[in-house]
């Protein structure tokens, strides 16, 4: 019996094959499933072309079906189906200039990256493997399917592709793939840099990330790395994490020469993973210069906390209890601006002869941090009290 990701995909698979063509759960999914990983999304690859799979279900979402990929909708479910296909030459090291569809699964197999990733699986959970992935999974082995040169040359992304997969599986790179790997590394540069990104953040969050610095250092990766390139060392000192938003702000704080920003560019992140970035670099020079207290732990993100205590681990060495940060939470008067028993309004009506004026968002401002921090009662009658004394000198 499968495991329950599968079983919904299965059917989908079946009602394929009662309309006479085949279809097989492919790629990252079988190859947890074989090593025991939970398996996030489940790829199916089908000989159907996407007309013939809209003729099959009523809701199917074409969205890339220049690639043959549609989204099948059943039963409230979205399940990937891929038509099989094979991938003409890659001019520019970036993307196939064509992709051709076939009807033969061996041929969609074997123009895949690692053996490992070319095992297909039936609604029974028959396995076909015609590159022998699952003795390299028994052996921890990462093996190109056939031509290593060939494969890395079709898609440069394979290289990084095979450090990440070392990271999270703690598998070797196998002889001929990892020479292949040194000779074609120069084609890292030509690639669309966010799909280096995908990996890279996959790479840095690996169990085994120290495995793949070691191959990024054998192999002179580093050298291809955007920000890295200059300061290859700063890899050696990371432990896994499983976002980019502290490892740069690790980088940012480690060399005053490189900024959040400066790798938010190279690797073309989003804003908010640039938010998050700066917040932490922020959040380590207060807790440099005050420590942690409830201002801190007022004003930073729970979400962040963890990426914090990581952060100053990875600098200092310090070790955070992140339940000491919890217990501060707990005892917090209030837990943002919109808890304040006073408004702008209330403001303006304590003080009519003041005009509207930046003096009101100031002196909310100061009413917020002294009830956080010193002990002011969030309480109309004291907050008023404690104005009279503390009132700022009109603009
Ligand atoms: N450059 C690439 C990217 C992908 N693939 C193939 O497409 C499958 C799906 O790709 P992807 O989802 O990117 O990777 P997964 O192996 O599924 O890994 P993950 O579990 O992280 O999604 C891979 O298993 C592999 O067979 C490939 O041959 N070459
Ligand atoms: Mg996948």
């Amino acid at each position: 019996m499968l495991p329950t990701v599968f079983q919904k995909a299965a059917k989908v698979i079946s009602i394929i094959e009662e309309n006479q063509y085949e279809a097989y759960f492919v790629g990252g999914c079988v190859r947890d499933y074989i090593i025991g990983r939970p398996i996030h999304d489940v790829d199916i690859a089908s000989s159907a072309l996407p007309s013939e799979i809209q003729n099959i279900f009523p809701k199917v979402i074409p969205v890339g079906l220049e690639h043959g990929t549609v989204i099948v909708r059943y039963e409230q479910e979205s399940f990937e189906v891929t038509t099989y296909r094979t991938e003409g030459v890659y001019t520019d090291h970036r993307r196939p200039d064509e992709v051709y569809f076939v009807r033969n699964i061996e041929e969609d197999l074997k123009r895949r990256d690692f053996t490992m990733n070319a095992i297909a699986m039936d609604a029974k959970g028959e396995m076909l493997d015609p590159f022998y992935g699952r003795e390299d999974i028994v052996s921890e082995r990462i093996q190109t399917v056939g031509d290593a040169a060939e494969r890395f040359k079709e898609d440069a992304l394979r290289i990084i592709r095979a450090l990440r997969f070392s990271s999270q599986l703690g598998f070797s790179i196998e002889g001929h793939t990892k020479k292949a790997m040194k000779h074609y590394k120069g084609l890292i540069d030509k690639l669309a840099v966010e799909r280096l990104t995908v990996e890279l953040e996959k790479l840095c969050a690996g169990s085994f990330f120290k495995k793949a610095v070691d191959y990024i250092f054998e192999l002179e990766i580093y050298h291809h790395l955007p920000i890295f390139n200059d300061e290859p060392l700063l890899l050696k000192e990371l432990e896994p994490v499983a976002s980019l938003a502290p490892v740069f702000a690790f980088v940012a704080l480690k060399r005053s020469s490189i900024t959040v920003t400066d790798c938010i560019k190279a690797y073309k992140c989003s804003n908010q993973l640039k938010q998050q970035a700066s917040n932490l670099v922020d959040a380590y020079h207060h807790y440099k210069k005050d420590g942690i207290n409830a201002w801190f732990v007022y004003q930073w993100p729970r979400d962040h906390w963890d990426h914090f205590t990581y952060l100053v681990k990875q600098i200092d060495k310090d070790i955070i209890d992140i339940k000491e940060i919890y217990s501060i939470y707990e005892g917090l008067p209030i837990l943002s601006k919109k808890d304040l028993c006073v408004n702008g309004h209330d403001l303006m009506r304590w003080f009519p002869e003041r005009p509207k004026g930046k003096w009101i968002k100031e002196l909310l401002d100061q009413i917020e941090y002294h009830i956080v921090i010193s002990g002011l009662a969030n309480e109309k009658s004291k907050i008023k009290e404690w104005i009279q004394w503390n009132l700022p000198v009109q603009d």
